[in-house]
Parts: structure tokens; C-alpha cells; sequence
């Protein structure tokens, strides 16, 4: 794991732990003994570390936070390091992250190749550097850029690591030979100033000021998240306290976050996100053996605000897109917008005003769909109407070229319905896009029956190319997300027995939801469910009233209905679930009694009886009745993994990161606690056939042995 040897009186320590050289127990070992060994070497003159392969270590390896660990830990590595007599460099390429940046502030000399990037993204993880990162780096660079790197997990590059004293030298060509003509040039120097442990915090007289300024900013950035205010906590200890009482202070707060929920949340995060982009069809095809196409070139079919975004993400990747509407001046707005987005971007420093130009240089708008016969992939994106989907699918099979990939945006509608007027059903598949799709990063591919594993492979990818996190699912109604979710439907019944929807959306804001339910409904427009209910209806034959409280036997909540017919579309008209100042074009939800006393007058048409409903109620209603459903999609195969559907929400929903996802936030309840609760809303609800609890969920409570699904749990300490 640490290769040692011996050149020009060099004591090389290779470290060779692919992927990213994570120090694992071996590596640890390897460089302590290392160190020693040439320590005692006469024939050693100074100690290089350097990674091989593609990176100096990018941190300590993540997978064994979950388990009992061994020593020698990273500080008694690191100090073995610091007090070796002999100079010791540590040559920096690549990505040299977390416990690697500690390895190289406890070495006397950093050199970093002109592509290396430095960073501690502890913070990601629910952590704080744990081996004196947040005592060293304050000695280096002062404690303002300490608190901006460490708290926001920011990597930087080796140009900006030398401005801010992190590393000695930035060199280009062979890092190895560089690294030895540097060390060369300073031995015989000193080793005690090069020592950070001897070394004070340069403006530690500044510390409570910046300490304060920094904490009102991260409160109000990482509302819930309690690593970056550890980390700032450790930092300011670095400043005010002598080193080793510094050190003990990090190690205490290392340990306390390493041990909490949020850590075990986000560092099963980080395994999810990489599991997701892994997949296994039910005919054996995977990611590992099937090979993407390539796209060179897109169409999108729809000028709307999700046929423009699509574009958006494709042109910026530079792909070529053609975007169809056959609405003249729908188009010429669509693209007119598009050019203003993108405008946006510049402003905002997202890109520069020459990659704008590039990125409109290949957008085109057409009017009909004619022009499509020689591009790779196809993805419609017109309104949620099977027809109307159909006859767009048949008409492209005629004019695409046979490899041509044809894709759906829709969020709802079977794939394999929409396929199944196709002559080519292996080329066609859903991509769905969530709204403003050039913003959020879920890309939900969808699978049909005849879908071939190329198609499926070109997706994924493709998702990845444009910047997107790709999640596959199979095919159903509502797909992963949209079935999963059933927040909106408990709220509604929540608002009906007693709750008020302000009250609602504060206990989802508190647990970690940016906006609450009932906002959101007004953001998107109370309009876009209405349509959806009526069109369900109209499917089943049926008429919605303001009374309508069951429909197939399934209970119903027609207050937003009411919503409707009272005009209030949401943000638009200025009223919805909330007012809003139109005067001053606020966006501010304001509490307003109107709806109060619509709520109670429905309640009493309805002679429904209210009653007071706890926050714990709240919670429990709108996910349990959405983690069940989970599992329902599990046990389908819809998803794959549990990781697959968290990653939908954290993405899809912008579910907290620092709760893992609804699937992974059940486990840590417990699972046993969730299906007892969701037994008991079966019995209180038997007309919400949400709450008719999962068999698999079921099974992994009474037979856990017998279920192979319990993934998210090798990451973490998850209870049954
Ligand atoms: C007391 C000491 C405390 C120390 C605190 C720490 O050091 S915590 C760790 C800090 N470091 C990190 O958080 C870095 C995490 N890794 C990354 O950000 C990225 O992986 C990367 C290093 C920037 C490389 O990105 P890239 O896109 O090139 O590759 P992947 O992300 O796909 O990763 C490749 C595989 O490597 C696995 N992996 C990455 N980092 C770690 C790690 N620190 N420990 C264990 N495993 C790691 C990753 O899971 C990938 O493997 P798969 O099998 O493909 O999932």
C-alpha cells in the first residue's frame, strides 16, 4: 500500500491505494513505518510522499468510519511525520482532500503540480477535519480563509493554495523530479519554523470577530447542518487555545459528529450518489457490461419552459440541439428566453460571455419535426397527454434514423404505451426532467419492457455528460418520484382533520425541506394538479365536485379544487394556499384567514371534525405513508436499491442531504417503529390505500435474513 525506496538519498514513499490512495489501516501503517525507517536511514537525506496513480490521498477511506477502526490513526501518523529529523515533502497532484491535506500540512514542505487541487470536504460528510486540519490550516493561511475552505468543503486550486501559503511551490512537468530539485534547494534548512505545530495563528487576536461574522453567515446558509458550525467552533479553538488543548477540542467534536445522525446520513449520501449511477436490468444487462452511444447531436420537441430548459442543459455541454415547436412565436419566445437565461449565467459568473455565444451557436428552432431524420436522440417534451405523445413517437419513427435514440420527458405515463407505436421499442425510453431542469440535477431514466440495455447505457450517460445525477427506474405509473410522493395527498387530509397548511410547511421546513408543501403547490400553480385530477377523472368516468370525498373507493381532498374555482391559481393570481404583496411583486407567503375559513367551512359541509395534530403527526403521515410506498417500488423492482429512490428525493425533491433520503431516514428511525406506525394509519386511514403496508417492508421487519435489500446498511449503523 506504501511503496518505499531509496533514490539520490531521497526516501520515496509511494502511496498506492487505488482508487484516490484513501488512507485506510494500511496505508497508515505503511507511511508510519515509512517515515521511521528512513528516519533511521543515514543513507536518507529527506522523505517524500507522493501518491501513485491519479491522486495524492484524497482523504481517509470513508467505508471504515462505519466500522471499529485500528490503529495508528491519522494524528500519530501525522506526528511521526512533523518530528522525523529528517525534511520531509509532500508532492501534491490531483485531488489531495481531508486526511491526505492533513498528511501534507504535518509534512515541513508542500510542492503541488499546476493541476492539484487542495481541499477539506469534511464538511460534506457531516464531519470537521480530524486530524488537526482545522488547527494547521489557520496557522497557514489565517483564519478567514481557514473558515471559508473548511465550512464551505471548497477544493482550491494549486495556483490559489499558493497564494494563501498552503503549499511552497507550484511546479509543472514531473512531479517527482520537481520535488526533489525543490528539496535540493532548502536542505540543510531548519526544520523547527517548518514545524505548524510550533507556529501561532498570525491574526489569532481577530478570532471572536470573524468567528461571529462566520457563524450568522453559515445559520443562515446551512439552516439544520451542525458540521460547519463544529467546524468554525474547532477553528476559533485553534486560535484561542495552546495546540494540544486545540487538538483535544477537534477530536471532541470530531467524535461527536462522527457518531451523530446527520454524518452517518451524509456519508451514506456519498456512497448512494456513486451506487445510483450503477444499474442491473432484470435480463442481466449493467452498467458493467453495456457500452453507451455516442450523442453528437439532440433534438427536443416542445419549446415550453421543460422543452427549453432540456435545451439549455444539452447546449451547454455543447451538444447541438434542435428544438422543435410548431408554434411559431412560441419558439422565437423559447429561444428568445433561452438567450436570457444563459444571460443570467454570465452575470452570475456561471460562464463567460464567449461560452454563451458558443452555447446559442447550436441551438437551432424548427417548426416541425422533418428536420430530425439525422440526430442521435430525440427527447419530447410536449404536455402529459398520451395521444397526443403517441402521435408525435409514431411520426418520429418514420423520419429518425434507426439508431436514433427516442425519449420522453413525461413524468407519468408508461413507457412501454408510448414505445408500443414505434417500430423500434429498444430505442425508446423516458427522461425525465425535473423543473427548471438547466437547474435541478435528477435526470429519472425510465426503462420500458422492450428497452435495450444500449439505450439504457446512453441515457445514463448522457445524464452524466450534461452534469446531471442519473437515476434508473422501471416503468410504472408516476415512475420513482412521482408515485413515491405522497406529501401532497397526506397534507391535503392533514389540512381537513385539523392542521392549517402554514402549520404544515413549518414542520417540514424544520425537519429540512427547503419550502413546505403548500408553497410549493403555489409556486408551481394550483392550476397544474387541478388538470391532473380532472384528466385522472375524465380516465375513470367520473365527475370531482367541491364535495367529492371519494373517488373509486379511495378517500379524496377537493380543497384544492376549491382553490381553483376561487381563482386562486397560487403566486401568479396573487393568491393560493397563501397571499402574496403582488404590489411589491414579494414572492413572501403570507398567513391569510380567507383560507382559514374556507378550511373550516369545507370541514363543515363536509362535517368533517377537527382536532389538534401534533408536529410528530405531521411527519409521520407525510413520510411513512411515502417511505411505504418506497418499498412497494422496491418490491417491484421499480428501483433497484433503496439509494436509487433516496437519491431521487435528495435530487428530485430537494430532500436534506443531512436525513440521507426517505428510505435511509426510515432506517434510522428503525424500520420495525415505521411499519408498527404505518399498521396503525392502515387501520385509522383503511381508505388510503398508500397506508396498506408493504410486504417487503413487512418481511424485513419479521425476516430481515430473508431480504436482500438492506445495501444502505454496510455504510452506515441503521437499526431494524
Ligand atoms: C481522523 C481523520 C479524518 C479524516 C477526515 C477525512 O479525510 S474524510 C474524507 C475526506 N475526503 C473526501 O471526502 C473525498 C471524497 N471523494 C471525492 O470527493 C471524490 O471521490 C474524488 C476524490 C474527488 C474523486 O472523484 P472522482 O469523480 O474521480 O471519483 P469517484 O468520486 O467516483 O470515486 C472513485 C471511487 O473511490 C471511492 N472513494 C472516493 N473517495 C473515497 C474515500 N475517501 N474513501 C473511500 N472511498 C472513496 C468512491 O466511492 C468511488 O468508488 P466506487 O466503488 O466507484 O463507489
Amino acid at each position: 500500500m506504501v511503496d518505499y525506496r531509496v533514490e539520490d538519498q531521497f526516501a520515496i514513499l509511494e502511496i498506492n491505494n487505488p482508487p484516490v490512495n484513501a488512507l485506510s489501516l494500511h496505508v497508515r501503517e505503511g507511511l508510519l513505518n515509512g517515515v521511521l525507517r528512513a528516519s533511521a536511514d543515514n543513507n536518507v537525506k529527506a522523505i517524500i510522499l507522493i501518491g501513485k496513480g491519479k491522486t495524492f490521498p484524497s482523504g481517509a477511506d470513508i467505508k471504515e468510519f462505519s466500522r471499529p477502526g485500528k490503529a495508528p490513526w491519522l494524528p500519530e501518523v501525522g506526528h511521526t511525520i512533523e518530528s522525523s529529523n529528517k525534511p520531509v515533502f509532500s508532492a501534491l497532484h490531483g485531488t489531495a482532500l481531508g486526511g491526505g491535506l492533513e498528511i501534507a500540512l504535518f509534512s515541513h514542505y508542500r510542492i503541488a503540480e499546476k493541476t492539484a487541487k487542495v481541499g477539506f470536504p469534511e464538511v460534506h460528510l457531516g464531519l470537521l477535519p480530524g486530524a488537526e486540519g482545522t488547527i494547521r490550516l489557520p496557522r497557514l493561511t489565517g483564519l478567514v480563509i481557514a473558515m471559508e475552505m473548511i465550512t464551505s468543503g471548497r477544493q482550491v486550486s494549486a495556483k490559489e493554495a499558493l497564494k494563501f501559503g498552503i503549499v511552497d511551490k507550484v511546479v509543472e512537468g514531473n512531479l517527482l523530479k520537481e520535488t526533489k530539485a525543490f528539496a535540493k534547494s532548502v536542505l540543510g534548512q531548519p526544520l523547527e519554523p517548518r514545524k505548524l505545530s510550533l507556529c501561532g495563528v498570525k491574526d489569532a487576536d481577530q478570532v471572536d470577530k470573524y468567528y461571529e461574522a462566520a457563524l450568522k453567515e453559515l445559520l443562515k446558509k446551512y439552516r439544520g447542518v451542525i458540521a460547519p458550525v463544529s467546524c468554525l467552533k474547532s477553528i476559533r479553538g485553534s486560535a484561542q487555545l495552546p495546540y494540544k488543548e486545540a487538538a483535544e477540542l477537534e477530536r471532541t467534536l470530531f467524535s461527536e459528529l462522527m457518531s451523530g445522525a446527520q454524518s452517518a446520513a451524509l456519508r451514506y449520501s456519498f456512497f448512494a450518489e456513486r451506487a445510483a449511477s450503477r444499474w442491473n436490468l432484470p435480463n442481466g444487462a449493467s452498467s458493467a457490461n453495456s457500452k453507451p452511444l455516442t450523442i453528437k447531436s439532440a433534438a427536443v420537441i416542445g419549446a415550453g419552459t421543460m422543452g427549453s430548459g432540456i435545451a439549455i442543459c444539452l447546449i451547454r455541454s455543447g451538444i447541438p440541439v434542435i428544438l422543435v415547436e410548431q408554434n411559431e412565436k412560441m419558439l422565437e419566445n423559447a429561444l428568445r428566453n433561452i438567450g436570457y437565461i444563459l444571460q443570467g449565467s454570465v452575470k452570475l459568473g456561471r460562464m463567460t460571455v464567449d461560452q454563451r455565444s458558443d452555447c446559442l451557436r447550436i441551438l437551432q428552432g424548427a417548426a416541425s419535426i422533418e428536420k430530425l431524420k439525422d440526430v442521435d436522440i430525440v427527447i419530447e417534451a410536449v404536455y402529459e397527454n398520451l395521444k397526443l405523445k403517441q402521435e408525435i413517437f409514431e411520426k418520429l419513427d418514420k423520419i429518425c434514423k434507426p439508431t436514433a435514440l427516442l425519449c420522453s420527458n413525461t413524468s407519468t405515463l408508461d413507457i412501454d404505451l408510448i414505445a408500443s407505436v414505434t417500430s423500434k421499442p429498444d430505442r425508446v425510453a423516458g427522461t425525465h426532467f425535473f423543473a427548471p431542469a438547466y437547474i435541478m440535477k435528477l435526470l429519472e431514466n425510465i426503462y420500458g419492457s422492450k428497452t435495450s440495455p444500449i439505450t439504457v447505457a446512453t441515457i445514463m450517460d448522457l445524464g452524466k455528460k450534461i452534469g446531471k445525477i442519473s437515476v434508473l427506474s422501471k416503468t410504472c405509473d408516476g415512475f420513482i418520484a412521482n408515485r413515491m410522493n405522497k406529501i401532497g395527498t397526506e397534507a391535503a387530509f392533514l389540512v381537513e382533520e385539523g392542521a392549517l397548511p402554514h402549520d404544515i410547511d413549518q414542520v417540514l421546513e424544520d425537519f429540512g425541506m427547503p419550502m413546505g408543501v403548500f408553497k410549493v403547490s403555489d409556486l408551481s400553480g394550483i392550476d397544474i394538479g387541478w388538470s391532473i385530477r380532472q384528466e385522472m377523472a375524465k380516465k375513470q368516468g367520473i365527475t370531482l365536485t367541491l364535495e367529492t370525498h371519494y373517488v373509486s373507493g379511495e378517500r379524496y381532498s377537493s380543497l384544492a379544487d376549491r382553490l381553483y374555482n376561487l381563482g386562486r391559481l397560487g403566486l401568479k393570481t396573487g393568491k393560493g394556499w397563501y397571499r402574496y404583496n403582488n404590489a411589491s411583486n414579494s414572492r413572501k407567503p403570507i398567513i391569510d384567514p380567507d383560507v382559514t375559513d374556507m378550511i373550516l367551512n369545507h370541514c363543515e359541509k363536509l362535517r368533517i371534525k377537527r382536532r389538534q395534530i401534533s408536529p410528530q403527526e405531521i411527519i409521520e403521515r407525510c413520510l411513512y405513508a411515502t417511505v411505504n410506498e418506497g418499498f412497494k417500488i422496491l418490491e417491484e423492482g421499480v428501483a433497484e436499491k433503496p439509494e436509487d429512490i433516496d437519491i431521487v428525493w435528495q435530487y428530485g425533491f430537494s430532500f436534506p442531504r443531512y436525513r440521507g433520503g426517505p428510505m435511509f431516514y426510515a432506517s434510522q428511525v428503525g424500520l420495525k417503529k415505521v411499519y408498527e406506525r404505518i399498521c396503525y394509519y392502515h387501520e385509522s386511514f383503511p381508505y388510503s390505500k398508500h397506508w396498506l403496508p408493504s410486504d417487503l417492508l413487512k418481511k424485513l421487519v419479521s425476516h430481515p435474513n430473508e431480504v436482500p435489500i438492506n445495501l444502505w446498511m454496510n455504510y452506515t449503523n441503521s437499526k431494524l
